[in-house]
């Protein structure tokens, strides 16, 4: 074995669609202080209440999408963590931030097995605290707290990453060349709050109409929003899409706080009124199929659109195992820079 393993991580998901399960998914998920960003009381406090209900109405969700192997995103990921084996010479593993494999038994694993550097590969091509963030931070924490001699390179956001756009576009040309009345990109959504929080500058995120169109330098390097849209038009731009053929939307929301906008739900709506019948659904900030991509556009976002006078919602498939995607990935992975 060579001593540089790759480690993949996702999300993850609940380990059954048991209600129980689910529960103790979302309490791991939500009580991480990079997605609820409250002190520990009120975060206790907010999430105890989000838990009387909604493990039950996630449970049905997942239940409708679950695959006889089990979670969509887990397996696809687990697919896409057996196709890379092929493109990086070392071991390649798989780890999720919330349920298992977690990325303390991978990274504990790997160090047990005599690896002495690892490469990061937080699956999320736009950056945000509740995703990039926290996966570092876990690996950094683990190392730490178990004194493990692993040097760590990290795969940093790549919304705008040539390799990535082209294999996006790649796995998207089947649907596209079929024909469409209008594409949304639908991205997974987050409070505004989160975007402040990182505003370097204090005063250029959501302060105006177009800010995130104009960020750039170091509001660019933290702006979730700026990063969704130079994905969209990056990919746009190589698919050849003229600006009235497309439009972005922000799915995803939970609580009452002010997510980013435009909101998906509101768009779908929009969309039917103005008379489209035959709509594409894109949704490039998950690499793998999931809940929110299989449950939230193609079953309940098609419903609510059909409901609205549109005729048609395809939902494109994420980049999964598509081996453009692979490549791709490799090729990223594999130019990630060491941390100092
Ligand atoms: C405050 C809550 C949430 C923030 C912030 C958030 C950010 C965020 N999430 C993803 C990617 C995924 N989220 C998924 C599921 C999911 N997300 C939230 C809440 C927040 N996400 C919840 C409660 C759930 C669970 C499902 C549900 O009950 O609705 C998933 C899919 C997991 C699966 O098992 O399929 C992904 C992937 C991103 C990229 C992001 C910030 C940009
Ligand atoms: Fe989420
Ligand atoms: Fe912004």
């Amino acid at each position: 074995m060579t001593d540089h393993a790759l480690m993949l991580v996702n999300l993850g998901s609940p380990a059954s669609t048991d209600v129980a399960d689910v529960r103790r998914y979302l309490n791991q998920f939500l009580m991480d202080p990079h997605v609820i960003d409250l002190p520990w009381p009120l975060r206790r406090l907010l999430v105890s209440l989000i838990l009387l209900r909604r493990p039950a109405q996630s449970a049905e969700a997942y239940a409708s999408i679950w695959w006889p192997e089990g979670s969509p995103l887990v397996e696809i990921s687990r697919r896409l963590q057996r196709a890379m084996h092929a493109q990086w010479q070392g071991p390649v593993e798989l780890a999720m931030r919330y349920g298992e494999p977690s990325i303390e038994r991978v990274l504990r694993r790997l160090a047990d097995q005599g690896c002495e550097r690892v490469t990061l590969a937080p699956l999320y091509p736009q950056f945000a605290d509740s995703t990039v963030t926290t996966v570092i931070e876990e690996a950094r924490r683990v190392i730490r707290r178990h004194g493990l001699r692993l040097r760590l390179s990290i795969l940093p956001p790549f919304y705008d990453q040539p390799l990535y756009l082209q294999a996006l576009t790649t796995s998207a040309r089947p649907y596209l060349d079929e024909g469409f009345d209008h594409l949304l990109l639908s991205f997974h959504g987050l409070p505004e709050r989160h975007l402040h929080k990182r505003d370097p500058s204090g005063s250029h995120c959501l302060k105006s109409a177009d800010c995130c169109q104009r960020a750039e330098g170091e509001v660019l390097a933290t702006c979730y929003r700026a990063q969704c849209l130079k994905t969209a038009e990056g990919f746009a731009r190589l698919a050849g899409l003229a600006p009235e053929q497309w439009s972005v939307a922000f799915q995803s929301r939970l609580g009452r706080a002010k997510w980013i906008e435009p909101y998906t739900e509101a768009r779908l709506d929009e969309l039917a009124a103005s008379g489209v019948k035959k709509l594409l659904v894109m949704c490039p900030a998950f690499v793998a199929d999931c809940i929110e991509t299989l449950e939230e556009i193609g079953d309940r976002g098609r419903e609510q659109f059909l409901a609205a006078g549109g005729e048609e919602l395809r939902l494109v498939p994420c980049l999964n195992d598509h081996e453009a995607w692979v490549a791709a990935l490799a090729e990223l992975c594999r130019q990630a820079p060491m941390e100092l």
